[in-house]
């Protein structure tokens, strides 16, 4: 039994999902695999059962929903998930289309073996680190964790990287019923809530590359809720407490 459960929400990824469960079952560290599809028209999860009743039964899940409903709540779910099993002391949140290279599990382990409550892979430590973006995407993800230190006044380099390792107690503290957002802004309010909790959230350099199968689901909505939800967060911040029971 391990103590670590990468989950990987899918959306339409028939084309990296073998692949990228397999890389992680490949890892010289032990790590279970949470699905959570959304119903994929494409079969994704179709792929995923196969492999599940076939050759990794007991270490892949899969929670399915109907219909797209967004990253941040495929998020939770799977959050949820694993903390109903007691086992679980490193939670991981993971693409699915190797954006994030499963390799840099091992180093954002050893940040929270070493002390972090959470860690971060983040494409902004030292320079920035993203292949094959085009240039108006890495500006606006650069610039996104920019305007979030300016609002928030949170010092993370990379506000917006959803590759992250959670401590078991860091997802049981965050109250998850009120986390509100869905799409990249979910990543910000995660790392947000963290941070007033106090808990402590480091960054781990990684290189992000950008996905060759499969397309991106980023939209102008999912932008809109980032770039609003960033002044909300902020707002309703204030005078609250975050005290840990
Ligand atoms: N279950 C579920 N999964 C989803 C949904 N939308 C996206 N996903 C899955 O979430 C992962 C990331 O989605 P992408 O659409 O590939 O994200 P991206 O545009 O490459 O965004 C990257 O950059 C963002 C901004 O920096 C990051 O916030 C994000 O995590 C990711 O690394 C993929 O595994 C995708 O299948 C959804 O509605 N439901």
């Amino acid at each position: 039994m391990t103590d670590s459960l990468v989950i990987i929400p899918t959306y339409n990824e028939k084309e990296n999902i073998e692949k990228i469960i397999r890389k992680v079952f490949s890892l010289s560290q032990a790590f279970d695999i949470l699905i959570v599809d959304d119903g994929s028209p494409d079969g994704t999860a179709t792929i995923i059962k196969n492999l599940q009743a076939n050759e990794f039964t007991g270490r892949l899940f899969i929670e399915e929903r109907t219909g797209k409903l967004g990253l941040g709540t495929a998020y939770i779910h799977g959050f949820k998930w694993a903390l109903s099993r007691e086992h679980y002391q490193y939670i991981f949140e993971m693409d699915a289309d190797f954006s994030h290279n499963p390799e840099d599990l091992l180093r954002l382990r050893q940040a929270c073996v070493d002390g972090a409550d959470m860690s971060i892979g983040s494409r902004y430590i030292k320079g920035v680190n993203v292949v094959n973006w085009p240039m108006s995407r890495v500006l606006m993800s650069y610039f996104a964790s920019v305007y979030v230190r300016f609002i928030t006044g949170i010092n993370i380099q990379d506000a917006t990287a959803g590759f992250v390792c959670f401590s078991r107690e860091v997802l049981k503290t965050i109250p998850l019923e009120k986390i509100r957002f869905v799409g990249y802004a979910f990543q910000i309010e995660m790392k947000f809530t963290a941070i007033k909790y106090d808990f402590n959230v480091v960054e781990v350099p990684i290189i992000f590359t950008d996905r060759t199968e499969g397309t991106s689901k980023m939209s102008t909505s999912i932008f809109k809720e980032a770039f609003f939800g960033v002044i909300q967060l902020k707002l309703g911040s204030i005078g609250k407490r975050y005290k840990r029971n």
